[in-house]
C-alpha cells in the first residue's frame, strides 16, 4: 500500500499546525523518518496520517481508492502501553486477537512467542506489565504492532525510552519489518544520527511545513541544522552512510 500526502493542512482550534504539506508517494519496504524540533508537527502529521485528525487537503491510502485498507494501518502512540495486571504475553496476545475469552490456537501461541523473542522480551513472557520499566513496555509495544503485520506502520518517537542497545535493536527490527512485510514504515525521532542510519528517507519539519524532503545525506545538512534546528554542527557521512554529528553550539534568534 502507498501513501500520498497533498496540500494537507490541520488546526487546533484557531492556530495552524500544519500547513500545505505535500509529499512524494510513501512507499512498501521503505522506511521514513520524520525530523524536527520540538513543536515542528511531526506526531500531528503522524496523527493525520492514522486518521485519527480531521484534516483538510488529501491523504490516499492504497491505489487511489483506499477502501477497505484503513484496518491495517497500525500507529503506535509515543507513550508505553498501561502498567496493567495483565502479562507481557497476555498483552501481545490481545492485540493479536483482538478480543477476550477465546480458546488460543497452538498458532497462535506460537507466533506470539515468536514475536516476543524478536524484540528480546522472551524471559519476561509471564511479567506483569505492572512491574516493567517504561522501556520494557515500549518493547511490548512494538511487539503488539508486529504481531498484527500491518501494510503501514506509524511510529511515534518509538526510541524515547530506550537505552542504546535496545534503541539500535528497536530500528533494526523495524527496518527488518519494513522489508520482509513489505510494509511502508514512518517514524518521528529526534536522533539525526539514527534517522541517518535506518531510514531510506527524511522528511524534515519546521514550523509545521515541509523544509526538505530526500535521502538521509541529501537532507542532513550543516545549512539544515542552523536553519531547522538553530544548532551549528559539523557533520561527516561515512561510506557506509554512517552520521558522525558534533554540535558545537546553539543559538537563538531574535524572535
Ligand atoms: N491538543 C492540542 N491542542 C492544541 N495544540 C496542540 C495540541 N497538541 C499539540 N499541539 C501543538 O501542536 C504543535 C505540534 O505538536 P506536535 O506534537 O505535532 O509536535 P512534534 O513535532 O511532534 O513535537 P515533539 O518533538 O516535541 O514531540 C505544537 O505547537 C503543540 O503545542
Amino acid at each position: 500500500m502507498t501513501i500520498t500526502v497533498e496540500n494537507l493542512d490541520f488546526t487546533y482550534g484557531h492556530t495552524p499546525i500544519l500547513r500545505s504539506i505535500s509529499l512524494p508517494a510513501f512507499q512498501p519496504g521503505e522506511v521514513y523518518a520524520v525530523v524536527g524540533p520540538n513543536g515542528a508537527g511531526k506526531s500531528t502529521l503522524l496523527r493525520c496520517i492514522a486518521g485519527l485528525h480531521r484534516h483538510s487537503g488529501t491523504i490516499t491510502l492504497g491505489n487511489g481508492n483506499g477502501a477497505g485498507q484503513q484496518g491495517s494501518v497500525l500507529y503506535l502512540p509515543q507513550d508505553p502501553p498501561p502498567a496493567t495486571t495483565l502479562t507481557v504475553f497476555e498483552n501481545v496476545l490481545l492485540a493479536y486477537q483482538q478480543r477476550a475469552g477465546f480458546r488460543v490456537e497452538r498458532a497462535t501461541v506460537d507466533l506470539v512467542s515468536d514475536v516476543l523473542e524478536q524484540v528480546g522480551l522472551t524471559e519476561f513472557a509471564d511479567h506483569r506489565m505492572a512491574h516493567l520499566s517504561g522501556g520494557q513496555r515500549q518493547l511490548v509495544s512494538l511487539a503488539q504492532a508486529i504481531v498484527r503485520r500491518p501494510s503501514v506502520l506509524l511510529l511515534d518517537e518509538p526510541t524515547s525510552s530506550l537505552d542504546l542497545h535496545n534503541q539500535l535493536k528497536m530500528l533494526e527490527l523495524v527496518r527488518q519489518y519494513a522489508e520482509e512485510q513489505p510494509a511502508v514504515v514512518i517514524t518521528t525521532i529526534h536522533d539525526l544520527t539514527h534517522a541517518a542510519r535506518f531510514a531510506d528517507h527524511v522528511v524534515v519539519l519546521h514550523d509545521g511545513t515541509v523544509h526538505t524532503v530526500g535521502t538521509p545525506r541529501e537532507v542532513i545538512t550543516e545549512d539544515m541544522l542552523r536553519e531547522v534546528y538553530r544548532v551549528n554542527a559539523r557533520i561527516h557521512f561515512s561510506d557506509d552512510d554512517t552520521l558522525a554529528l558534533a554540535a558545537t553550539s546553539a543559538y537563538v534568534t531574535e524572535v
